[in-house]
């Protein structure tokens, strides 16, 4: 399976970088994954609704370009669908079942994902109603697809 990870702005933090690098190096081993860091739009601290969706329509622009038709896009979203961690595994597991062998996980900016975007997606991924820094989620759903394939192996891990 390939999977990309789609997201807005390049990390700078090194204490993500290595925790980061780290999944990436242990999910090596079950499928291709491919980070894109895409330019974020500069914008103001103050922006109308209206700029604000121009800002988002841009990002979301850049996004669409890197993702083609026959890609599974799961969007992730403070209002997407929860799942428990064996879900995500179950959903994993039915994608590589039949064929979809693209799979791209998008992560917006500090606005949030355009709406054009949202209609692409095929589905959609909640880790809660909270609201994480665009980089941390990296981490974290980095660490949760490994889990996936960790589950759908039979393979132990940690609880
Ligand atoms: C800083 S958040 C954007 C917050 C923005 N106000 C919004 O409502 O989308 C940046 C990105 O991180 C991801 N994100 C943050 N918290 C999330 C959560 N609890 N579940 C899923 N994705 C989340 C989303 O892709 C979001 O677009």
């Amino acid at each position: 399976m390939n999977i990309s990870i789609i997201t807005i702005g390049k990390l700078k933090e090194k204490y993500l970088k290595q925790g980061i690098d780290e999944y990436l190096k242990r999910l090596s081993a079950y499928a291709k994954i491919d980070i894109v860091e895409l330019p974020d739009e500069k914008a103001p601290e103050q922006l109308s609704d209206a700029e604000m969706e121009q800002v988002k329509n841009k990002e979301g622009e850049r996004i669409l370009g890197k993702i083609s038709e026959d890609t599974h896009v799961i969007a992730l979203a403070i209002e997407g669908k929860q799942r428990s961690s064996e879900e995500l595994a179950k959903e994993m597991d039915k994608l590589a079942t039949y064929g979809k062998s693209k799979v791209a996980f998008v992560i917006g900016g500090s606005l949030g994902l355009s709406s054009d975007v949202m209609k692409r997606a095929n589905d959609t991924l909640s880790f809660s109603k909270m609201t994480f820094p665009h980089q941390l989620m990296k981490l974290i759903l980095l660490e949760q697809v490994y889990r996936g394939f960790r589950i759908n192996r039979g393979e132990p891990y940690h609880k």
